[in-house]
């Protein structure tokens, strides 16, 4: 290891708290991680990173420990002889639109925080800082009734999306601080400042509530993205109606950083001398998972990031603001005139797991290290796409794995399936009688990759005019439209029989690729950032082009599926309507009822 200055990213998501740190040629130092329920299942009463009140659809994540997590997270990086003193910057990305609120006594103690055996550690020092001790979860669907009042705000769902770039969302920001405001008003009277979870973490390091950052504030439905202000009707609307309300949550909330880049302050003294970093460590603004993601690789205009953690979701991004109700648009974290088009699935790893885990369980395997996706995969590559194996006489199985209320389409939890003609989606039927549950490992990643396809056509449908990259190439015009490329990342990444399937559905003319780093890309995209943020000649040098002259694709990225496979792409083309029509059916069910 060269003795140059050393960068560290963060990823505070659903299920763990992930730390990466790496050198200015972006090469991999260290990394350690926390994970939720391992380290703290039973002191937080949580499950897979969170605490559930099904009674009202609350899901939340307990605050405090998140302050632990940081400091285990740090003492890890200490124990495994890390340099800290080296780190010259550090950036992160945190899940989206979860909120965290600060109590009046809030400024005061980060400012005093101080490495004093005596005061202990973050969650002792910093324990009247908070007015609730909850952060709402992105998986919380608590706030269909907000939701009704922001898509009627401006008139149309259609017009809130096109000023902040989504539809209304249950785990929408706003939506969440109008309900708790409702719910709890002592608590959001008394509360100094609301942060993102980006913001939150930033905060700490810095030891003063800081702004938040300028693509994840697009997480809030309260940002208006093309006027880059706070829209003063939503925010009156989420503060109850009135224009003191709308003051009071518009100082509440704070200043937005417009630049993703540059220094937002220095180190906190308790850093310093609790795990040695240098006083003149400098904080970068952080932002949010998804944002992070893209940063991990220097993505290109028809490259589409598939991210398999707790959620799935479907990234790409896109120099054309063209928002719709049923997607998402973000700024792009560091690029202004750039954006992030996203699709969000609550029901990504945790509903594979749900399936996974009701196959009957194969014959024992006496290696203590087998993997539990084995069974799983031999079923899903086993089964032929969308189980045809005689294209004259067999049906194509579509389903839908519910097993949460999903984000889209917008459907309460429950389980679907159909069958149609394989040949042109026509005679779409239910079936009542479910058929082997082996089947379900395929469908359901088919189903996954089935709703991404529909809903991203348009964007890789268009020529990529004015985009970031100057070696983006148009696609080969003999070949239908679909991604040039796709990136897995998350947890799932790891899985051949996901990305395999992936690339059957999604197609990919260069390929499906896995990142090397796997489940820790967000930790790696946010460590990039930091490197971009204070090594950039100055406001003009884009991340594109500081990191995509550092990046090597060798050692960063492995191809694990051909991508576009002649005949198959165009099977799943085939019922790519009836999938749709699938949905619209389930939809108009559960509206009737
Ligand atoms: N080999 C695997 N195959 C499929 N899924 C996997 C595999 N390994 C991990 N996962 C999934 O990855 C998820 C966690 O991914 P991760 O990106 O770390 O989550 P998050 O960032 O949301 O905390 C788990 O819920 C698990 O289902
Ligand atoms: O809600 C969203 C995006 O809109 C989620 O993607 C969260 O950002 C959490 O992500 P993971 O914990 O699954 O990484």
């Amino acid at each position: 290891m060269s003795e140059g200055p050393l960068y560290l990213g963060f990823d505070l998501s659903t299920q763990q708290l992930k730390a990466i740190v790496i050198q200015s040629d972006l090469s991999v130092v260290s990394s350690a991680k926390v994970d939720f329920d391992g380290d703290f299942g039973a002191k937080y009463g949580i499950k897979k990173g969170v605490q559930v009140n099904e009674a009202e659809g609350e899901v939340f994540a307990p605050v405090a420990m998140w302050l632990e997590a940081l400091d285990l997270v740090l003492q890890r990086l200490q124990e495994a002889n890390t340099p800290l003193n080296r780190i010259r910057g550090i950036s992160g990305s945190c899940q989206q639109h979860g909120s965290v609120y600060w109590s009046r006594e809030a400024e005061k103690l980060l400012a005093e925080l101080q490495a004093d055996e005596q005061r202990g550690k973050l969650v002792d020092q910093l324990k009247g800082a908070f007015s609730h001790p909850y952060a709402p979860n992105w998986q919380d669907h608590s706030t269909q009734a907000e939701c009704d009042k922001f898509d009627g705000a401006l008139g149309t769902a259609e017009r809130l999306a096109q000023a902040t770039g989504s539809a209304a969302h249950h785990r929408f920001t706003g939506t969440q601080i109008m309900r708790l405001r409702r719910k709890r008003p002592d608590m959001y009277a008394s509360t100094s400042r609301i942060s993102l979870v980006s913001s939150f973490l930033a905060s700490l390091f810095i030891g003063s509530v800081t702004p938040m950052d300028i693509s994840d504030v697009c997480g809030m439905n309260l940002w208006d993205i093309p006027s880059k202000t706070w829209s003063e009707t939503l925010l009156t609307l989420a503060a109850g109606g009135s224009a003191e309300g709308a003051a009071d949550l518009k100082s509440k909330l704070g200043e937005v950083r417009l630049d993703g880049g540059g220094s937002m302050g220095k180190i906190s003294p308790y850093f310093v001398g609790k795990y040695g970093f240098s006083p003149d460590c400098e904080i970068a603004p952080f932002t949010g998972d998804n944002p992070a993601t893209i940063l991990a690789l220097p993505l290109r205009p028809l490259d589409a990031i598939v991210s398999l953690g707790t959620s799935t979701t479907f990234l790409m991004i896109t120099p054309v603001y063209k928002p719709d109700p049923s997607y998402h648009f973000f700024n792009h974290p560091t690029t202004p005139g750039q954006y992030m088009f996203m699709l969000c699935y609550k029901n990504g790893g945790l509903a594979r797991e749900k399936v996974r885990d009701s196959l009957p369980a194969a014959p024992k395997d006496n290696s203590s290290a087998a993997d539990p996706w084995e069974t799983f995969n031999q079923h899903a590559l086993s089964t032929p796409p969308l189980d045809v194996s005689s294209p004259e006489t067999d049906k194509a199985k579509l389903g839908l794995y519910f097993y949460l209320p999903e984000i889209v389409p917008n459907i309460s939890a429950g389980t679907w399936r159909y069958e149609c003609s394989a040949a042109d989606g026509s005679d779409l039927q239910q079936v009542n009688q479910p058929w082997p549950v082996e089947k379900d490992a395929r469908i359901i990643v088919e189903s996954q990759a089935l709703s991404m396809r529909l809903r991203s056509q348009n964007l890789v449908s268009t020529s990529p005019s004015g985009t970031s990259s100057s070696s983006s190439s148009p696609l080969p015009p003999s070949l239908p439209a679909q991604p040039r490329r796709i990136y897995l990342v998350g947890g799932g990444s790891l899985n051949p029989a996901i990305a395999r399937i992936m690339g059957d559905v999604l197609g990919g003319v260069d390929g499906v690729y896995k990142l090397d780093v796997g489940g820790n890309a967000c930790a790696l995209g946010g460590a990039y950032k930091a490197v971009w943020a204070f090594e950039r000649k100055d406001e003009t040098e884009t991340f594109d082009e500081l990191i995509g002259k550092r990046w090597k694709e060798e050692g960063a990225i492995r191809k694990v599926d051909e991508g576009y496979k002649r005949g198959v792409f165009e099977g799943y083309g085939n019922v790519l309507g009836a999938f749709g029509e699938m949905e619209g059916r389930v939809l108009e069910v559960a509206r009737n009822k």
